[in-house]
C-alpha cells in the first residue's frame, strides 16, 4: 500500500457518504481512481462497506423488452468483450450457436466471488432435487453437492451481481430466481441433467406458476477447484473447466432434449468447487 494515502475518518466518511447518494461501488471505484486514488486504497476503503448488507437503493434498470419466444442473449457485437453501464468489462471467452452456450470471463471480481462464498458457507444444506413422484424436492444421490438459495436482492453483493446479469443478457431482473450457490467437495459431483421442468412431472404445475418455464442458465464459477469440476455438455462434447470468476451461459426455448442442453458438474478430483447459478425464467419470478 502507498504510503502516501492513509485512510483518515474524512475519506471513510466521504466514502459513505457517496455510497448513501445512490452511487454503485464500481462507479465510485472507478471515479476514485480518476481522482488518484491508488487502487488498493480505493478498494480497502470500498471493502469496509460489508457486502453482506441490505443493498443500497440504486437507480431502476431500464426494462429489456421481452417479445414472445424471445430468449436472454448478450449483445456480442464488439465480439471480444461487453463493457456494462457499471464501468465492468466482461470478456467473451467462447460462443457456440447451437446450443447456444457462452463462456464469459471476468464475469465477477474476486472479491465478488470471496464475498458470496463467505456469506453462502454458514447456510449451506444437502442439495435437494425436484421430486420426480410427487410434489416438493428430494435427496438424489444424482447430485452429491451442498447448497442454498439467496433472495433475489438480498445484500448489497448479490444486488450487484444480479444487475449485472440482468445487464449483460438483456432479461428483466424480475424474471431471474434467487442465486444459488452450491459446494462440492472431493467426490462430489452433479450428473447430467436438463435445468428445464419436465411437463410431465407431478411437481411442474406448480413451480410453473411462479414465472413460467426456466429458458437459460448462467453458472458462475466462484473459486478454482484444484482438479476436476468442469461443466460437462455430453451432447456436444463440451467441458468448460471452472475458473474462478468466469462463467457459463446457456438457453433452451423449449423443455425438450432437442435443444442438446443437457449438463452436469464433474466430479472433484481435488480441492473444492463453488458455484452460484442464476436461471432466467420466461415470466416474473414470484
Ligand atoms: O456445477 C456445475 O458445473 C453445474 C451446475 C448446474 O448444472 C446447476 O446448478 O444446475
Ligand atoms: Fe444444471
Amino acid at each position: 500500500m502507498s504510503n502516501s494515502q492513509y485512510l483518515t475518518p474524512e475519506l471513510r466518511d466521504w466514502v459513505a457518504a457517496q455510497l448513501r447518494n445512490g452511487i454503485t461501488r464500481e462507479a465510485l471505484y472507478q471515479a476514485m481512481l480518476t481522482s488518484g486514488w491508488q487502487p488498493d486504497m480505493a478498494q480497502q476503503a470500498l471493502a469496509e462497506h460489508r457486502p453482506f448488507e441490505p443493498p443500497l437503493t440504486l437507480p431502476e434498470l431500464p426494462e429489456p423488452v421481452v417479445e414472445p419466444g424471445s430468449l436472454p442473449e448478450p449483445d456480442l457485437s464488439d465480439q471480444r468483450s461487453v463493457l456494462l453501464p457499471d464501468g465492468h468489462r466482461v470478456e467473451i471467452l467462447m460462443a457456440l450457436q447451437r446450443p447456444r452456450v457462452i463462456v464469459f470471463g471476468n464475469l465477477l471480481s474476486a472479491q465478488e466471488c470471496d464475498a458470496m462464498v463467505a456469506a453462502a458457507g454458514a447456510r449451506l444444506a444437502r442439495s435437494e432435487t425436484v421430486a420426480a413422484q410427487r410434489e416438493g424436492s428430494e435427496v438424489n444421490s444424482a447430485r452429491t453437492s451442498e447448497g442454498m438459495f439467496f433472495e433475489r436482492g438480498e445484500n448489497e453483493v448479490v444486488a450487484r451481481i444480479e444487475r449485472r446479469i440482468a445487464t449483460l443478457l438483456n432479461w428483466p431482473l424480475r424474471n431471474g430466481e434467487g442465486l444459488q450457490v452450491l459446494r462440492y467437495r472431493v467426490g462430489a459431483e452433479y450428473q447430467p441433467h436438463y435445468d428445464y421442468f419436465d411437463p410431465r412431472h407431478a411437481s411442474s404445475k406448480a413451480i410453473l406458476e411462479r414465472g413460467g418455464q426456466r429458458v437459460a442458465t448462467l453458472v458462475m464459477y466462484l473459486n478454482t477447484p484444484t482438479r476436476g469440476g468442469a461443466t460437462v455438455f455430453p451432447d456436444i462434447k463440451l467441458d468448460v473447466m471452472a475458473q474462478k470468476g468466469n462463467a457459463v451461459f446457456f438457453s433452451y426455448d423449449r423443455p425438450d432434449p432437442s435443444t442438446l442442453t443437457l449438463h452436469g458438474g464433474a466430479p472433484v478430483v481435488e480441492g473444492e468447487k463453488w458455484v452460484a447459478t442464476k436461471w432466467l425464467r420466461q415470466g416474473e419470478f414470484v
